[in-house]
């Protein structure tokens, strides 16, 4: 699903955010990107976004060589992405309910099927009696937890969280966590920038460290692996 070959990024002309990066993520995989504060997670998932280029080396996402992809057709490549992040990207003019029937509408879904499968999944992260508020009056955690919505009701075939648990207390956290398993069992590939130690120790996925811009471990049934 993922493949970077030698991948080099450089921002400005000594600045190495990513130095060399060779590795490998298979359909299905679910996958914790770990390393200190400007190790180099977020460039990996701006480049799997082709929000950024490498400076040498090529990204692979579902085959499609990413360096190849003329601009036109990096909307279908992030329509096949699903993004959790910190900062949620909810529409913020429409309600919860509004925010969640939009990622059925624009795959499509009839109304009817709308209608039944949106209170479901609200009922499912627990937020059912949020359904006609705006995503300004919610909390971070709740808002976290819509865009999960979001992506449970439309999987996509690869899921990019960057510190999804980064704000929230362990409890919501754990909840967090429960979904995004479900989707990765359900055949979505996730790949998942996190500092949260308790939760990689917690349920040992395979772990891939970057220090300084390179893979320093790659491990199965990882755990964190070092002091914050
Ligand atoms: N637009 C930019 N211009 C210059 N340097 C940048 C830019 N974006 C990131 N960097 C640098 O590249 C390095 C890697 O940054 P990146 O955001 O990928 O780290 P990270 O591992 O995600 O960190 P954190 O855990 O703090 O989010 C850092 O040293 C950062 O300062």
């Amino acid at each position: 699903m993922i493949v970077f070959r030698n991948v080099t990024k450089r921002y400005g002309t000594k600045m190495f955010a990513l130095r060399n990066v060779s590795m490998n993520v298979e359909k299905g995989e679910f996958v914790f990107l770990v390393g200190r504060s400007g190790a180099g997670k977020s460039t990996v998932i701006k480049l799997l976004l082709k929000e950024i280029e490498p400076t040498s080396g090529d990204i692979f996402v579902a085959g499609k060589n990413l360096r190849q992809l003329s601009s036109w057709k990096i909307p279908q490549l992030r329509r096949n992405i699903g993004c959790i992040f910190q900062d949620f990207k909810l529409l913020p003019n429409k309600t919860v309910f509004e925010n969640i029937a939009f990622a059925l509408e624009v795959i499509g879904k009839p109304s009817y099927v709308i209608q039944s499968q949106v209170p479901q999944v609200l009922q499912l992260v627990g937020l059912a009696e949020k359904a006609e508020h705006y995503p300004h009056e919610l909390s971070a955690g709740e808002q976290q937890r819509i865009s999960m919505a979001r992506a449970f009701v439309n999987p996509p075939p690869l899921l990019l969280a960057d510190e999804p648990t980064g704000n929230l207390d362990p409890y919501t956290s754990e909840g967090i966590m429960k979904l995004i398993s479900r989707i990765n069992k359900i055949g979505t590939t996730v790949l998942m920038a996190t500092h949260d130690k308790a939760l990689v120790d917690s349920v040992r996925m395979r772990v891939v460290e970057l220090d300084e811009g390179e893979v320093v471990r790659d491990q199965e049934k990882g755990v964190y692996g070092y002091e914050t």
